[in-house]
C-alpha cells in the first residue's frame, strides 16, 4: 500500500486527499529556490520564483487544488499541444505529419544546431520550436486573429470561457525573439515556411504562447486529454480520439524537451511544460485492483516559475513525480 493511497477501511474522501496534497506542496516548496526565471523573455522575470501550486481534476468531477492556485500565467509551450491538435483537426493528421516528424531531439527546445547537424528532412516534432512554428504556419487564415480563432474556440469549448492574450507578454517576446526568428529564417531557407508567411507565423506563434490561463484551466485541459478528448460530463467529443492520443504520445516522448526521457522513465505519464513554469500532466484511466485515487483518470496542472536548465518547473517536476509514485499513476 503506498502512502497517500487508502487503507482498506478508509474512504477515499476529497478531504483526505486534500491533506496529502497540501503536505506534499509544502514539502516541495523549498525546491523553488533551486530554479531560475527565464531571462530571454524579459517580462517573465517579473514572476515570483517562490510560487508553487497544483490543481488536479479527475474525470469523475473531483478537483483538488493546493498552494499558489490563483496566479494567472501564460501557457507558452503548452500551447504547442493545442495548435498541433487544431492543425490536425483542420488539415488532417497525415497532412501535418508530412510536414513535421514525431521524433524526440534530445536537444534544447529552441535548438538550431540539430536542424543543421542532422540534415533533417522536416522538423523533428511539433513541440520543439522549429516544429511548433511550422505547425502554426499550417493553421488556416490570413491574419493572426483568423489563425488563432479555432485554437481559442477549442479552449473555450473545453474551459467554458474564452481565455485572453496577455499583450504585455506577447510584446515582450515579440521584441526579443531573436532565436525564434533565426529558426523561422532557417525554416524559410529549407523550404518549410514560405517567406511571405514568416512574420505572420511568428506573430501568431508568440500570441498563442501569450494565452493566459489559470491552474485549474491547465488541469481541465489535461483532464480532457486524459479522457481521450471527450467531455466526461456531457459526452461531447471536443477533440477526435485519434488526435488526442497522438498528442499524448508526443507529450510522453517530446513534451518535457530534452528531459522527456527522464520524465517518462521516472514519472511515466504524458506531460507538457512551458517556460512560464506551467506543466500539464495526464493520468489516463487505469484498471488496477488497488484502492488508489483517480483511477478513472485525471489532468494535473502545476505552476512553479523557477525553472531547471531544460526550462521545466523545478519544483513542479518533483511534485508531479512524487504524486505519480504515491498514486501509482505511471502508464507502464
Ligand atoms: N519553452 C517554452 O515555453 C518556449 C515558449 C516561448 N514562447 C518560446 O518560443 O521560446
Amino acid at each position: 500500500m503506498v502512502q497517500g493511497a487508502m487503507n482498506q477501511n478508509t474512504k477515499l474522501t476529497k478531504d483526505w486527499l486534500q491533506n496529502y496534497v497540501d503536505d506534499w506542496v509544502k514539502f516541495y516548496w523549498k525546491h523553488t529556490k533551486e530554479g531560475e526565471l527565464p531571462s530571454y523573455i524579459p517580462i517573465l522575470q517579473q514572476a515570483n520564483k517562490n510560487h508553487l501550486g497544483i490543481s488536479i481534476m479527475g474525470t469523475n468531477g473531483v478537483t483538488i487544488e493546493s498552494g499558489d492556485v490563483d496566479i494567472p500565467f501564460t501557457i507558452q509551450s503548452i500551447s504547442k499541444v493545442f495548435t498541433f491538435i487544431v492543425a490536425c483537426m483542420q488539415r488532417g493528421v497525415s497532412y501535418v505529419l508530412d510536414r513535421v516528424d514525431v521524433e524526440p531531439t534530445g536537444e534544447a527546445f529552441n535548438s538550431i544546431m540539430h536542424l543543421e547537424m542532422k540534415q533533417i528532412k522536416k522538423p523533428f516534432n511539433p513541440f520543439v520550436n522549429a516544429g511548433a512554428i511550422t505547425v502554426t504556419s499550417l493553421l488556416t487564415g490570413k491574419t493572426s486573429a483568423e489563425k488563432l480563432e479555432p485554437l481559442l474556440q477549442l479552449l473555450e469549448n473545453i474551459l467554458g470561457y474564452r481565455p485572453a492574450l496577455n499583450i504585455d507578454v506577447f510584446q515582450s517576446e515579440m521584441q526579443t525573439s531573436i532565436r525564434n526568428r533565426a529558426i523561422g529564417y532557417y525554416l524559410v531557407e529549407t523550404g518549410y515556411l514560405e517567406s511571405d508567411q514568416l512574420e505572420l507565423t511568428l506573430e501568431t506563434y508568440f500570441k498563442q504562447c501569450s494565452i493566459e490561463i489559470s491552474l485549474k484551466d491547465l488541469a481541465h485541459l489535461g483532464m480532457i486529454l486524459a479522457n481521450d478528448g471527450k467531455d466526461p460530463k456531457t459526452g461531447t467529443e471536443l477533440i477526435p480520439k485519434q488526435v488526442a492520443r497522438l498528442a499524448k504520445s508526443l507529450m510522453l516522448t517530446c513534451g518535457m524537451y530534452d528531459a522527456s526521457g527522464k520524465f517518462a522513465a521516472y514519472v511515466g505519464i504524458p506531460a507538457k511544460s512551458g517556460v512560464s513554469g506551467g506543466i500539464v500532466a495526464i493520468a489516463p484511466p487505469r484498471a488496477r485492483e488497488e484502492n488508489l485515487p483517480f483511477l478513472e483518470g485525471c489532468g494535473i496542472g502545476v505552476y512553479g516559475p523557477a525553472l531547471d536548465k531544460q526550462g521545466n518547473s523545478i519544483a513542479g517536476i518533483k511534485l508531479i513525480r512524487h504524486i505519480a509514485k504515491q498514486w501509482d499513476l505511471s502508464i507502464f
